[in-house]
């Protein structure tokens, strides 16, 4: 666990790095950004474009951008890849829809949440990431990755 983070964070530098959320509406991508920003749960409304947050960890600079989710927006996400890094990808526990979450993503997602929770300031946020980790894991049988990466 070490070694894979040592190499993400070598990866990562002291630059601003682009980060975006993605996933269908209402499945709680901007609960996340707020709940990593200000480590609470805030009250959201759907959103309408998108939402941007800047998280600092150390001397790295994550912009995180939040996208909305709804149907009718869905045809714009390809527009916020532009020059991401990393994306992080949220599924509905209850939605059969959640499944249309590709696996690369949650691969990624994966790989950027193992950086954060191994750093001092989202320590705190640990067991919120693992059990938002592990429940997507449950969702798309993704529990063999996690093991081999532990
Ligand atoms: N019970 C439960 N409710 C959640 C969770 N995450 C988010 N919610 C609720 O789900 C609703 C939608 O959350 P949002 O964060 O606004 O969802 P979103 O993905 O940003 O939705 P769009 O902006 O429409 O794409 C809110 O009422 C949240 O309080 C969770 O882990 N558990
Ligand atoms: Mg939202």
């Amino acid at each position: 666990m070490g070694l894979i983070f040592a190499k993400l964070w070598s990866l990562f530098g002291s630059q601003e790095h682009k980060v975006i959320i993605v996933g269908l509406d209402n499945a709680g991508k901007t609960t996340i950004l707020y709940q990593f920003l200000m480590n609470e749960v805030v009250h959201t409304s759907p959103t309408i474009g998108s939402n941007v947050e800047e998280i600092v960890v150390k001397n790295t600079h994550f912009l995180m951008w939040d996208i909305g989710g709804q149907e009718s927006l869905r045809s714009s996400w390809n527009t916020y890849y532009s020059n991401t890094e990393k994306s992080i990808a949220t599924s509905k526990t209850n939605a059969h829809e959640g499944e249309e979450t590709s696996a690369s993503i949650i691969c990624s997602s994966f790989l950027l949440l193992t950086a954060l929770i191994e750093s001092d300031f989202l320590l705190q946020k640990k067991n919120f990431i693992e059990c938002w980790l592990m429940r997507i894991c449950g969702r798309l049988q993704f529990s063999s990755l996690q093991t081999s990466r532990t």
